[in-house]
């Protein structure tokens, strides 16, 4: 069933709220405008969406976003449609997300810090040149898009979130591209930046994990303005990260910061966080060496669900997407000191 299938099924008065739908495996994932809709009435319209909706057949779980609010002029959230393409354009600035390590939660922070400061105003798009293990396309909801092409550009895929995209995994099938090696991942990767971003003022670029010939090649190809490297608390990932922002310096990209990412545990009934690993390591290593520290990101079992749902935390409210913004508002006054 498409969009327009499952948003028939609504009353008319839920229905307009409703800026995408999907059914893949059974699983019909909605993004549901919630402006003007206090945190009762939010919870109602949830309720609601998922009561119809999970009476359809063929739907055996229903997953629905909220979007709080749009911020003004950003693009309308489609789902499937191509973003609009502009003949004139301005270049992105782009800042890197990397990480001296896989599975430190990269590509999270990416996705969540694209809609936390898409939220605060700002026209963002997300390159995902991890091409080892693409999961923005999992994470931003756009799993099984190919993006087309004009001329000799690619149009970005716009994702449900109002974010313009492109991934690796929208151009490869997944596990292909392991065995690339540097000249060709740079080229794949000069498709995916180069692309007709229109209006999009910031590209956050999720990197490869580690610091080999491949993050080098980029580095060196598509300077980013800035980086910020994210890390876990524990000692060996610290070290990790410690490289990671060697090789940033060694291509003379200005490091924005250091964020500690599955910072404490917290709990899934009470909220309260808790620190199995110790607590402040990335703060104290940032301090260390003179990185600034952007914050930190509390292991939470609703940040994995929301992401392998393509439901991203910052789009939600609470505590988990409070953190999501304050790294972003962090990165927005070092774009701003930046145009100054
Ligand atoms: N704060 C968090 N709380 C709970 N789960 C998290 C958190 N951050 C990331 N994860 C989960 O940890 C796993 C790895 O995260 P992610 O894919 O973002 O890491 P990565 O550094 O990009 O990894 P890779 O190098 O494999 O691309 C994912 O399943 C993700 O949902």
């Amino acid at each position: 069933m498409d969009q327009d299938g499952l948003k028939a099924r609504l009353p008319g008065s839920v229905a307009h709220r409703v800026q995408s739908a999907k059914l893949t495996g059974g699983i019909a994932t909605l993004v549901v405008g919630a402006d003007g809709l206090d945190a009762a009435a939010r919870q109602a319209l949830e309720a609601a969406i998922k009561d119809v909706i999970g009476g359809v057949e063929g739907v055996s779980q229903v997953r629905v976003a909220m979007m709080a609010d749009r911020a003004p002029g950003a693009p309308p959230a489609t789902g499937t449609t191509a973003a609009p393409a502009v003949k004139t354009e301005k270049k992105p600035l782009i800042i890197a997300v990397g990480s001296g390590k896989g599975g430190v939660g990269k590509s999270t922070l990416t996705a969540n810090l694209a809609v936390a400061l898409m939220r605060a105003g700002r026209k963002v798009g997300v390159v995902d040149a991890d091409i080892y293990g693409p999961s923005q396309p999992t994470i931003l909801a756009t799993k099984g898009e190919r993006p087309q092409a004009e001329g000799d550009k690619l149009i970005p895929i716009a994702s449900p979130f109002g974010i313009p995209m492109l991934s690796m995994g929208h151009l490869v099938e997944p596990g292909k591209a392991i065995a690339w090696r540097g000249p060709m991942a740079g080229n794949a990767l000069g498709q995916l930046i180069d692309a007709r971003w229109g209006d999009v003022e910031v590209l956050l670029v999720d990197l490869p994990p580690g610091t080999g010939d491949v993050q080098l090649t980029m580095l060196q190809r598509y300077k980013p303005a800035g980086a910020v490297i994210v890390s876990t608390p524990q000692d060996l990932a610290l070290i990790d990260a410690q490289r990671a922002a060697n090789l940033f310096d060694s291509g003379k990209v200005p490091i924005i910061g250091l964020v500690e990412n599955m910072a404490g545990y917290a709990c899934p009934h009470c909220g309260e966080v808790s620190d199995p690993f110790g607590r402040g390591g990335v703060e104290a290593a940032a301090e260390a060496t003179g990185i600034p520290f952007m914050g930190r990101i509390p292991l939470a079992i609703e940040i994995r669900e929301q992401s392998d749902a393509g439901t991203p935390t910052a789009a939600g409210e609470g505590p988990q997407a409070d953190a999501f913004a304050a790294i972003a508002a962090q990165l927005a006054r070092w774009l701003d000191a930046k145009a100054a």
